[in-house]
């Protein structure tokens, strides 16, 4: 079946009027839908997505997103280039409770013109697993933890959980940037909680060394992994990756703190494999990576194991850290 190409005119978020347009390719086989600016559908095989335009029966609508859509790739100026190749991608990365969220929102706060993209914890705890009859024959919805799933039964439960974690965190990250961001006059920074970068290369590694994914799995893990990174990874491509790094038993104290009930059965053994894996994808480099690009990240690593929360002076420290380090990049 071939593909059929819609431009869909999204919302105008630049000074020049510049709209994003999201390309929905219908069919077999084909990726999920982009958010791509004008120029870049001109550019970069844009043509053969408003000729296809033209299968479709509404021709009306497909002539009007063309007109509009060639009118605002003209209105735009250099200074205003494709604000989606101006948006700079860090990932935080560190160990089970480092304190991730807890920096992220310090960010958020110091530079509100930042996104920060949270990892989407609560999807893994609760997906919507369909519907069975009530005792009163009235549907009801269950509803699955798998971060407890996992948890609880590794050797079952982890090659689904990486399936999961991954396409979530895949997902949640194409999503568009706010206008906001788009609109802003500095660079927009986007930050990740962690990426599809860690869940290989830390969390299914991991699971994979401690046997609760076998052979088979971490092979046919890998083979999708690597489909996705080259299908998608230019479109949540890192320019940075910031490393908070504190010892495993700062992190079991304060994951005893947070007191997330999932976690309680999680031992300083676990947290321990899990920074000997940081240490070596992020300082050592000793992980076998597949990616060109992955290997010539820069890496800032933060002491996390000072309590910054209440210091203010520690807090505009780091803060002070991370802008000179986007400076850099
Ligand atoms: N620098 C810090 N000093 C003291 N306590 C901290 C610090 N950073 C985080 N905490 C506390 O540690 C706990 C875990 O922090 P947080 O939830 O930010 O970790 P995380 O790295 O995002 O966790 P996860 O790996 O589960 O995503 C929280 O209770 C938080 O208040
Ligand atoms: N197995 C596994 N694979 C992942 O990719 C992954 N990412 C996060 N986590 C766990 C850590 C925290 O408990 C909790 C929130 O970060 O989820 C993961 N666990």
């Amino acid at each position: 079946m071939s593909a059929i190409y819609r431009c869909v005119l999204f919302n105008r978020v630049s000074k020049c009027n510049t709209s994003w347009i999201q390309v929905m390719r219908f069919g077999y086989n084909v990726p999920p839908p982009q958010w791509i600016t004008p120029d870049r559908i001109l550019t970069q095989g844009g043509n053969a997505a408003i000729t296809r335009t033209t299968n479709l029966s509404n021709v009306t609508m497909a002539n009007k997103s063309r007109k509009r859509s060639v009118s605002c790739a003209r209105c735009l100026s250099s200074s205003a280039e494709d604000a989606a190749t101006r948006v700079k991608r860090v990932s935080i990365e560190g160990n089970i409770a480092v304190g991730k969220s807890t920096f992220a929102r310090l960010l958020q706060s110091a530079c509100p013109d930042w996104e920060v993209v949270a990892e989407p914890v609560s999807k893994w705890q609760n997906i919507d697993s369909g519907t069975v009859k009530g005792t009163d024959a009235s549907p009801q919805t269950t509803v699955s933890n798998l971060l407890q799933m996992m948890y609880q039964d590794p050797q079952r439960w982890s090659y689904t959980f990486q399936t999961f974690s991954c396409m979530s965190r895949l997902r949640t990250q194409l999503q568009p940037p706010p206008a906001r961001l788009l609109r802003s006059e500095r660079t927009p920074v986007q930050v990740y909680e962690r990426s599809i970068y860690s869940d290989r290369y830390i969390f299914a590694l991991n699971m994979f060394e401690l046997g609760c994914i076998n052979s088979t799995e971490w092979a046919v893990y890998q083979d999708w992994h690597s489909l996705l990174v080259e299908q998608f990874g230019h479109q949540v491509e890192l320019e940075g990756i910031i490393y908070l790094r504190a010892p495993p038993k700062k992190c079991m104290e304060r994951l005893g703190r947070r007191g997330r009930p999932e976690e309680k059965g999680v031992k300083l053994d676990y947290l321990d494999k899990l920074h000997v894996q940081h240490e070596r994808w992020l300082v050592e480099k000793s992980t076998e990576l597949h990616f060109e690009k992955l290997k010539q990240i820069p890496v800032l690593q933060l002491d996390a194991s000072v309590e910054f929360q209440s210091d203010p002076e520690l807090q505009e420290e780091f803060i002070q850290k991370m802008k000179n380090f986007f400076a850099a990049l």
